[in-house]
Formats: structure tokens, sequence, C-alpha cells
């Protein structure tokens, strides 16, 4: 085929896309010029500080609230026309669950109001509610509810599943199932998205973490895309001899260096590079060491930045 006519696959149309959307309540910008999309697949995570607007972002995705300004398109069209076709499983921070009912009763419900339910059975038993199936809601611990509200969410063969929090309340065993179950969504082709303050489920799970602060979005990309912008990698080491203090302070991907006595304190960007330029100048280290941080210390550092380029 002629090369000149051969045309590109069109680009897919994103799961979720927010074009400079924001919500204000008062003085507060909960959501601040959001734009972002989500491919088909992806698992990706939503981290921000107490505040910071992944609540918010969550409930204008799926058409809980109104942007004052820009457009929120779920599969190409509003969120609400995605969630009747039944393309959305979501599980909310704290979505009542009715209280006189039992949990296969409820979920049983959540079958029934789906397009495309799954069998009652297989949804209480992905959420480990099995055993507890006849107990009454209200009879629940925080821990057990929260998987009623995930089974809710995937109680049909949605494309998309939202997590608002979803572990909150979670003991670390229940906490595991639950992302192993997650798991297995994802890797069936659904896109997963999900707001946590845990940021080592963050780091073990999504593919794509997105940081919001105030409403705005700090950094998109992989977990290890973060900890390196973030300045992640940290190098340590004692001179030998004497070096040319500035020298050491011209390395590149610097992103902060402490020198204390004949020990240096360096986070870098680029931790090789770094130490390849480091030997360029003629020093031997010694007691070299390199250790990356974790995506908690990265996003502390990202954050308090932006803290303290705001103030
Ligand atoms: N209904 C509301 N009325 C007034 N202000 C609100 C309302 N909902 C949220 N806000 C404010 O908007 C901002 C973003 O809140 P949001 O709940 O989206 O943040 P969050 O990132 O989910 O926080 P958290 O991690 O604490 O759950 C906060 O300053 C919050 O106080």
């Amino acid at each position: 085929m002629n090369a000149m006519t051969t045309t590109a696959a069109p680009a897919t149309t994103p799961v979720v896309g927010f074009e400079h959307v924001s919500k204000v309540y008062g003085r507060v910008r909960a959501v601040d010029g959001l734009s972002l999309a989500l491919r088909p697949g992806e698992t990706v995570a939503l981290l921000g500080p107490n505040g910071a607007g992944k609540s918010t972002t969550l409930d204008l995705l799926l058409g809980l609230k109104r942007p004052d300004s820009g457009t929120v398109r779920v599969f190409g069209t509003g969120p609400r026309e995605a969630i009747v076709a039944g393309r959305v499983g979501a599980m909310l921070q704290s979505g009542g669950l009715t209280d006189e009912v039992t949990v296969a009763e409820l979920v049983r419900l959540g079958c029934a109001l789906h397009p495309r339910p799954y069998p009652v059975a297989d949804v209480l038993a992905r959420a480990g509610l099995t055993g507890i199936a006849d107990r009454k809601v209200d009879k629940l611990s925080g821990g057990q509810a929260q998987r009623v509200r995930f089974a809710l969410a995937t109680a049909g063969d949605s494309d998309l599943i939202v997590l608002d929090e979803p572990t909150t309340g979670m003991d670390v065993s229940a906490r595991r199932a639950f992302w192993a179950t997650l798991r297995e969504q994802a890797d069936r082709g659904r896109t997963v998205l999900f707001a946590t303050h845990y940021l080592e489920e963050a780091d073990a799970i999504a593919d794509r973490v997105l940081v919001l602060h105030r409403g705005r979005l700090l950094a998109d990309g992989t977990a290890a895309e973060i900890k390196a912008r973030a300045g992640a990698r940290r190098i340590s080491f004692d001179l030998a001899g004497d070096i040319d203090r500035a020298a050491l302070h011209a390395l590149p991907f610097l992103a902060s260096i402490d020198v204390s006595g004949r020990t240096v304190r360096i986070r870098s960007t680029d931790a090789d590079a770094t130490v390849h330029a480091l030997y360029g100048l003629g020093v031997r280290p010694r007691n070299l060491e390199v250790t990356g941080l974790g995506l908690e210390q990265a996003f502390v550092a990202i954050t308090e930045a932006e803290e303290a380029k705001q103030s």
C-alpha cells in the first residue's frame, strides 16, 4: 500500500476526558481548570492531600456534581448517559447503605439494576461476602461495609470502575484481597480509577498516578516517573580529599545538595548522570550510596514544593 494513503488508526476515545474543568464552592476552587484523559485499560491512582479535590473530581466524573466550567466526558458522552448505559461501576466514600436489608438482598438489587449483571453468587464471592450474605447491612463492621460497596461497584460488567478511598477501614488482609480482586478486573481490560491516601497502594497497583493539589494536576506519570520528578534518588558519599565546592554545586540533575564536613548528601533527578559527572570531576567518593525514595516521600516533596511556590 502506498504509504501516503495509509490512514492512521483513529485516536481512541478517552474513557474519561476532562477539559478545563472547574468547580467552585464559594471562595474554594475545589477543582481548578483540570484537564486529563484516561485511556482504556489503565489503572490510575488519584493522590492528593486532604482537600486536594479528589472526591469532587470523582463526583464530577460520575455526574453527581456539575462543573462550573469546562466539560466532562465519559466514553465520549455525558457522565449520566455512561452510567445509565451501565458502563461505570462506582464505589463512593460514604455512600449510605440501606440498613434494613441483608447483604445478599442489597447485592441482588445492585445486580438487578445493572444492564449487564454478573451472577449474584459470583459478586458476593468476589467481594468476600459469601459468609456474611444473610447479615443485616447495619450490623457490618466498617471494613465489611466497604466490601459491600465494592460488590455494588462490581455487580455487573462495567468498563470503568471508580473508587473513592476504597480500602479505608479495611484491615491488611482485607486490603490485600481487595486489590487482588481489583487486579483481576483490570486484567480483564477494565479501566480503574481510585482515589487513595495510601501511597504504597498507588505504588503497587497503579500504572499511572495523578497527583492533585488545590484542584490542579501537579504530576501525571508512572510512580517511577513521579519519584524521579521529585528528585527522588538520594546520593551520599564522603569526600576523600579537597574538592572545589562550586564544582559540586554545579553537578547536573541536582534537586538539592548538602555538604556537611566531608559528607555530601544529594537529591538527584538522574542519579546515574550525577554520579558519572562526579567521577568526571576527579572525585573519588568513599562510602557511595544511591538510594531511591518511596512514592510517599516523592509525593510530600512535590506538594511541599508547590506550597512553597504559592506562599
Ligand atoms: N459541598 C461543598 N461545599 C463547600 N466546600 C466543599 C464542598 N465539597 C468540597 N468542598 C471543599 O472543596 C475542597 C476539595 O474537597 P474534596 O472533598 O474534593 O477533597 P479531597 O481531595 O477528596 O479531600 P480528602 O482527602 O480529605 O477526602 C475542600 O477544600 C473542601 O472543603
